[in-house]
């Protein structure tokens, strides 16, 4: 099979989401994602990366440097992402609606190459991607419910198919529903949306609801070091980790002086430069990776190494996502023998039938997706769906995800500003 790239195709997709609350706004109905097709002479490899038109413009801009080189020479893709960018001053284009701004751009440019790469790596092969990273150590991933404080439905359309969850009552009922769907053994409370004294109650009520099941509530930065160490107190013994309390590194490292469990990042430590400070001051003890900002699955795999030598607990961070994003973190996790929390998806916000891949190759069952055993990813791509969700995408007039603009329009006094309480 040949290994040059002869051509790199990127479709901007969207498919619905439901309106999820969170401490910059509210989901727009729908998600943008990028999906990224590189192929050879025989055969071809699969990305899935944001689709912010700032972000996709980059992803287009290094893939025409990228043509021409082998599948096997990551390197020089890396180095193609980096001189593509110089000179670059576009801003935004992020993917997370202002809340993880730091991550290093070229890591993001380069890591749905890196992964369609290692797709193609894995079919020459004959091995799954999980071989291409060591081997598999579990043949399940497991993850989390992620649950969301949310509206019934978009305002102007009926209700979801999850309803309205606006209290203890309403998350409770959710958590119920999404673990008797999947069997998650794992629950992630999205906060930073009412005053933490509510979302200290939800974490309780989910605790006396689902005894012995690890919790984990996450504010995205939403509160200050003071409020932070009242939350820690109250949650003393009930979650397992408590994600991003306050902001920035400092914000953390005050926190995780007095807090009795663990403290978890996605928004603080979210780039490799980041490491050094945080671990001098005991920032975080949990790192919660995501190969879309990390650089791809290799370097994820480095990060694990990283917090295996600084005794920092490795996560796993998601945002909405479509099956290849999917396949990949599965492929990931079942080669991080560290990875060993269960890691987040916002899987069950989508619609079922919303993808652009093959049904049937990622099996859900017990909490987990079972690791493709395939060659590659183990995924192929449904041209038709993949037409289809790009027509959404075409028709739905969003360019860039934007939480803050959405939930004004509803809320016009709404302020985004962190730390909030
Ligand atoms: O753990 C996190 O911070 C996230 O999952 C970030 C996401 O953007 C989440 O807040 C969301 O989807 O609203
Ligand atoms: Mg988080």
């Amino acid at each position: 099979m040949s290994r040059i790239i002869k051509n790199i195709v990127i479709t901007p997709v969207a498919f619905h989401d439901m309106p999820l609350l969170n401490s910059v706004g509210v989901h727009e109905p729908f998600a943008l994602r990028s999906i990224i097709e590189i192929i050879t002479d025989s055969t071809y490899g699969l990305g899935e990366s944001y689709g912010d038109s700032a972000h996709l413009a980059r992803l287009e801009k290094a893939a025409e440097g990228i043509k021409g080189l082998s599948v096997y020479d990551t390197n020089a893709i890396y180095q193609v992402c980096i001189d593509s960018l110089i000179g670059d001053t576009s801003t935004g284009g992020d993917g997370m609606a202002g809340m993880v701004t730091t991550a290093s751009v070229v890591d993001k440019v380069f890591s749905p190459f890196e992964v369609a790469c290692l797709d193609i790596q894995g079919k020459i092969a004959g091995l799954p991607v999980s071989d291409l990273l060591g081997g598999r150590v579990r043949d399940s991933v497991q993850y989390s419910a992620y649950l969301f404080y949310k509206w019934a439905g978009h305002p102007g359309q009926p209700d979801d198919e999850y309803g309205e969850a606006l209290d203890p009552e309403g998350i409770v009922k959710q958590a119920k529903k999404i673990i008797d769907e999947y069997g998650f053994k794992a629950i992630k409370l999205k906060g930073g949306v009412y005053p933490p004294a509510q979302e200290v109650e939800a974490i309780k009520a989910l605790h006396a609801a689902f005894p012995g099941v690890p919790l984990r509530l996450d504010p995205n930065a939403a509160w200050t070091v003071e409020t932070s160490n009242w939350v820690a107190q109250e949650l003393d013994g009930i979650v397992e980790y408590l994600e991003d309390p306050a902001p920035e590194i400092e914000g953390m490292a005050a926190v995780a002086k007095t807090a009795s469990m663990p403290l978890a990042t996605n928004m603080a430590v979210v780039a490799f430069s980041h490491l050094p400070p945080s671990v001098a001051q005991d920032a975080v003890q949990v790192i919660l990776s995501d190969h879309h900002f990390w650089g791809g699955l290799r370097k994820s795999q480095t990060l694990a190494a990283i917090c295996a030598i600084w005794n920092m607990r490795l996560s796993m961070h998601s945002n909405s996502h479509l099956g290849i994003s999917l396949a990949a973190m599965t492929h990931l996790a079942s080669a991080a023998p560290n990875l060993d929390y269960a890691c987040d998806t916002h899987w069950p916000w989508k619609l079922r039938e919303e993808d652009v891949i093959v049904d049937g190759a990622l099996k859900w069952a017990d909490g987990g997706v079972v690791v493709p055993t395939a060659p590659g990813l183990g995924i192929e791509l449904d041209r038709k769906k993949l037409a289809l969700l790009h027509q959404q995408y075409l028709d739905c007039g969003m360019t860039k995800r934007d939480d803050t603009t959405y939930m004004k329009k509803f809320r016009p006094e709404f302020s985004p500003h962190i730390p909030r309480w």
